[in-house]
């Protein structure tokens, strides 16, 4: 790990009695970076968020080294009562299903209240409950649902709160394992604008794993590519999906209908430059072009594009989730 690194893991293996699921896997986070982390199904990238994280069952067993900043000791073999102390304050995570996040049976002001107040990081339950309520407007949601338990609220409500719970304390590292595949395709965008815009606003770096080449592309500045349980590619965003090397990487870019890839690497910007990436996400299939002429019918389904939008849109997606149209940070719209 360099001095610098909010996370460094060094040849994480992991395995069930003699089966080895995840072999020798590098994996650094620079403070307020986003990587992205992506691979096929059982390609082992779940097994690596769970054991940074430390949540990984009894019978599952990593070893190498896992190092977070600010934290003096290795996160593999740190026992319960550490990774606690850790887990909600130094790094956070959202997973697909926002309802086992949650406690059915407390009312969310108080779920978000509890974070800040088991990590100290809030004096007093007032302040906590006030802290509670400003979280619930930065991830837009009215204040009445301070007062509602989980079961009111809709998929994509529940996972905004996961999100608002995620961030209560600033954490140095955030850790995203497919947020959005179990919502609505309508809120998916929403849920990813939030979790980037918590992201910048705390400086926090990301870790976020997904099937989806689009979201990373709009995301991510670096990718990690994960194959049979091995980091088979790993660079630059924009380095990674217009000259893939290895022959899966090649398949899944050739498999996704990725249109474009920002030319930096990432369409958003580095925590801390002031500048907000917009997206939008909207369902159908998306178009063979990369981009959209003046007056096309898709261009004109996006609420940022308009004719008098001084810049244009670039869009990119898959089918399963819709297409995303993103506007070049600080674009001007009318
Ligand atoms: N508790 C377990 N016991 C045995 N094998 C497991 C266990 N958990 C995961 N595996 C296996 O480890 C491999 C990697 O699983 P992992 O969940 O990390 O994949 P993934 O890349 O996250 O897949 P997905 O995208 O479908 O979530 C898979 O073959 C999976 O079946």
């Amino acid at each position: 790990m360099t001095s610098s690194d909010v996370l460094s893991v060094q040849g994480l293996n992991v395995s069930v009695g003699d089966t080895q699921l995840v072999s020798d896997v590098d994996l650094t986070v620079g403070p307020g970076e986003r990587v992205g982390l992506i691979g096929e199904s059982g390609s082992g990238k779940s097994l690596t968020a769970l054991s940074i994280l430390g949540l990984l069952p009894d019978d599952v067993v990593p070893s190498g080294s896992v190092r977070l900043t600010g934290i003096g000791h290795d996160l593999i073999g740190a026992d319960e009562r550490a990774l606690s102390r850790i887990r909600g304050r130094d790094l956070a995570m959202v997973f697909q299903e926002p309802m086992t996040a949650l406690n059915p049976t407390m009312r969310i002001g108080d779920q978000i209240a509890e974070s800040m107040l088991i990590h100290h990081t809030q004096p007093t339950r007032t302040a906590a409950r006030t802290a509670a309520a400003a979280l619930l407007d930065r991830v837009q949601l009215p204040p009445d649902l301070l007062r509602a338990y989980p079961h009111q609220l809709s998929g994509g409500q529940r996972q905004r709160i996961v999100l608002a719970i995620a961030l209560a304390n600033d954490p140095a590292l955030l850790i995203c394992d497919e947020p959005t595949t179990a919502l609505d395709v309508t809120v998916q965008a929403l849920v990813l604008d939030l979790i980037l815009q918590g992201v910048l606003a705390r400086s926090s770096a990301l870790l976020f794993i997904t099937h989806d080449l689009a979201v990373v592309a709009t995301i991510c500045e670096r990718v990690l590519v994960m194959y049979g349980g091995r980091v088979v590619e790993s660079g630059p965003v924009h380095q990674i999906f217009t000259t893939p090397r290895h022959r899966y990487t090649q398949g899944l870019l050739a498999a996704s209908n990725l249109d474009n890839v920002p030319a930096s690497g990432s369409a958003a910007p580095r925590a801390g430059t002031g500048s907000r990436p917009r997206l939008t996400t909207i369902p159908g299939t998306v178009p063979a072009a990369g981009h959209f002429p003046s007056g096309c019918v898709f261009r004109n389904r996006c609420p940022h594009a308009t004719d008098r939008c001084a810049t244009t849109p670039t869009w990119s997606g898959t089918s399963t989730s819709g297409y995303a149209c993103h506007h070049p940070a600080g674009a001007p719209h009318a």
